[in-house]
């Protein structure tokens, strides 16, 4: 797949975020996107979730070949493949109350299932009991606006969850219960996921595969364990050197 973002007119280069990118996933895989600033992350979770198009190659889903367009023709993509933001607080509608938020995904695709079961099945799959189902997102901390978020990804009954960043704007203890509770959820579930991070330690925790890339390529793609103990590439190299305990666990 390539992507290119064209300059305005006037401006400077076209900045070319993917170039010969080539990704499968199994079903039930959870994989780490890795990578410097810059590196094409972002971009390539998009056109995973269908909000933009690459201008060479495609996204082909269970056979079918996924591109933006109207609700209706993505509805049944939408309902495989959800999104955890990484600023949950930020994402929630402040108005609304939990019960609604995790109910939303399901009333907007059209899922034909009991909508309050539903909603209690998975907010007690990311350990929130029904005292949450009234709260609104301020009377939740940035760890339980996470959990709401995983929980509104898991209600329409995803496959495959992706999630850029989802626990880099929470601190180390909050960081932790996320992380377990993403754990949690993919192996009790059994959703597979993609997660974008600047962080190798939490790929080692939730991935059995780390994707590497650099200046819009993939540079390295392992096992975690194969990539953790002997990486390839230089640029793998660069990112286990910023965090040494990993070279020595
Ligand atoms: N809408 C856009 N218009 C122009 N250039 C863009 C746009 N989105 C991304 N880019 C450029 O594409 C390249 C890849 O960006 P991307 O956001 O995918 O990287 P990333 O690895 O996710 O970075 P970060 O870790 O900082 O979020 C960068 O050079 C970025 O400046």
């Amino acid at each position: 797949m390539r992507r290119v973002y064209r300059a305005p007119a006037g401006r400077q280069q076209s900045v070319v975020a993917l170039d010969g990118v080539d990704l499968r996933v199994d079903p039930g895989q959870r994989v780490g996107i890795v990578g410097s600033s810059g590196s094409g992350k972002s971009t390539l979770l998009r056109l995973l979730l269908a909000l933009e198009s690459a201008d060479a190659g495609e996204i082909v889903y269970d056979n079918r070949p996924i591109a933006p367009g109207g609700v209706r023709d993505l509805r049944w993509y939408r309902q495989q493949v959800q999104y955890v933001p990484q600023d949950p607080a930020g994402s929630l509608d402040p108005r609304r109350r939990v019960a609604d938020l995790v109910a939303e995904p399901l009333r907007r695709l059209h899922v034909d299932v009991d909508h309050r079961a539903r909603v209690a099945q998975v907010l007690a799959a990311v350990g929130l009991d029904e005292t949450f189902l009234l709260r609104r997102p301020h009377e939740l901390s940035g760890g339980q606006c996470q959990r709401v978020a995983i929980a509104r990804a898991l209600a329409p009954g995803a496959r495959m969850i992706l999630a850029d960043e989802p626990v880099s704007g929470l601190d180390l203890p909050l960081r932790q219960q996320v992380l377990a509770v993403l754990e949690q959820v993919c192996a009790t579930v059994q959703t597979g996921l993609i997660i974008v991070t600047h962080d190798l330690s939490v790929v080692s925790r939730l991935c059995d595969r780390c994707v590497v890339m650099s200046e819009g390529r993939i540079v390295e793609d392992a096992t975690t364990s194969d990539l953790l103990t002997r990486p390839t590439h230089p640029e793998t190299r660069r990112l286990l050197g910023s965090i040494p305990r990993l070279l020595t666990a």
